[in-house]
Formats: structure tokens, C-alpha cells, sequence
């Protein structure tokens, strides 16, 4: 049986996982997202780009049977990418922005099935509709230092869910993984959800 493998170091996405009964091991792929090559890319085709060199990084690192997954996202805002803020300024500066509008949290995954040598990639997106936050708000919430390590630079499942009222598909597609379209992907792959959750 296969090992399933995150291949990020997202504490989000690790929970995401655990919390539907799956046990991965963690191995952190260190890509470096900031680069030019990537930063070209429309936000959609960025975050698949990146899911796919993740995989493939912790891929080429291991030699046990497995099943990889890497992930990416990325919130969509005026057709622009607004990966993690890094500063507080940063952070104040976008939420000014993005408050009373809403934007697309896109999510590229690519799961790769090493005994079969099959792969599958696809991006989830959801709409996410912020309410309008005050000034003084946004300064408490970017103040909990929360946002800054976040696509997008809020937590739907965090201290920015009060601002939050709406969102159009896949909650945990958010948070950082899209459960619904891993089980899929595993079905794809020949695996019931039952066989899934006794891999480790
Ligand atoms: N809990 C939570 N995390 C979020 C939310 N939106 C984005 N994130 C996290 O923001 C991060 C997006 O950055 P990525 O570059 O895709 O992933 P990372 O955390 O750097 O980890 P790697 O996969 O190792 O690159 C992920 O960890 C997501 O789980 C949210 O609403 N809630």
C-alpha cells in the first residue's frame, strides 16, 4: 500500500488532511515561488505550475511507494495574484482593497501516483465576497500577525472569518487543499476513500 504524502509545509493543509482520517507523511518541497518564471504566469496557471513542481520536487526525492501531493494558492483580486502579504503594510494595503469586493481563491493541485507512474493536476476555485471592514478592523486583524502567511492575506477559518459572508464553492479549497477533489482524484487514480484512509 502506498504512502500518502503531503509534499508542503502547510499546517493548514496537514490538518485538512488529518481531520478526514488521512495520516501523511510531511515532506517539505522548499520551492521557490518568487521567481520571475512563476511570477509571469496568470494567477490560474501559477498556482497549477506551482502544485506540479512541488510534486514533482519530493517525486524525485523518494524511492518508496507513494502518493504525492502538492498544492498552491493564490487569491485572484483584479485579475492580479495576491499571494502572502509579508508585511503588515503590505497586509493593511490589500485589505483596503479587497473589502466590499470579493475575489477568486484558486488552488492548484497535482497528485502523483508513483506506482502507477499516473499523475493529475487540476486548479479549484472558489469566490470568496468580503464584507466591509473599518479601518480599525483591519488594524486589529493584521495586528494578530495572522494574515501575513496566508494567500491572500486572510483565514477564512481564522480571526478574518468575521469578515467573510459569503463564499461560491469549496470551503476547504480556501484553507488550502480541496478535499472533495482530492477524494475524486483518488478515485481516478483506482482508490476508494475507505482504502485511502488506511494508507500511511
Ligand atoms: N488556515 C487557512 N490557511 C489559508 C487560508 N488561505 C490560504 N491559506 C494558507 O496560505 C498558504 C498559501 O501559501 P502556499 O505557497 O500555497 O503554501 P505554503 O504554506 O507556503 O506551503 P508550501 O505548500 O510548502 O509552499 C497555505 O499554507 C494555505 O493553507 C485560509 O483561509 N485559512
Amino acid at each position: 500500500m502506498p504512502k500518502i504524502v503531503l509534499a508542503s509545509a502547510s499546517v493548514s493543509r496537514r490538518r485538512l488532511l488529518e481531520s478526514a482520517g488521512l495520516k501523511p507523511t510531511i515532506m517539505v518541497s522548499h520551492v521557490d515561488e518568487e521567481t520571475d518564471f512563476f511570477n509571469a504566469m496568470s494567477p490560474a496557471d501559477m498556482v497549477i505550475a506551482l502544485a506540479i513542481t512541488k510534486a514533482h520536487t519530493i517525486r524525485e526525492q523518494i524511492d518508496f511507494p507513494a502518493i504525492i501531493i502538492g498544492c498552491d494558492s493564490t487569491f485572484e483580486f483584479d485579475s492580479k495574484s495576491l499571494g502572502k502579504p509579508e508585511t503588515p503594510e503590505i497586509a493593511i494595503e490589500r485589505a483596503s482593497r479587497v473589502r466590499g469586493n470579493s475575489g477568486l481563491l484558486h488552488t492548484g493541485h497535482c497528485i502523483i501516483d508513483t506506482t502507477k507512474d499516473k499523475e493529475i493536476s487540476s486548479i479549484v476555485t472558489t469566490k470568496v465576497t468580503f464584507d466591509n471592514m473599518t479601518d480599525a478592523e483591519i488594524a486589529d486583524y493584521v495586528a494578530t500577525g495572522e494574515p501575513l502567511h496566508v494567500a491572500g492575506g486572510f483565514t477564512l477559518d481564522g480571526f478574518s472569518s468575521p469578515f467573510i459572508p459569503s463564499i461560491e464553492g469549496d470551503y476547504t479549497n480556501v484553507v488550502g487543499i480541496s478535499m472533495p477533489f482530492v477524494r475524486k482524484a483518488f478515485e481516478q487514480l483506482g482508490y476508494s476513500w475507505p482504502e485511502v484512509k488506511v494508507m500511511q
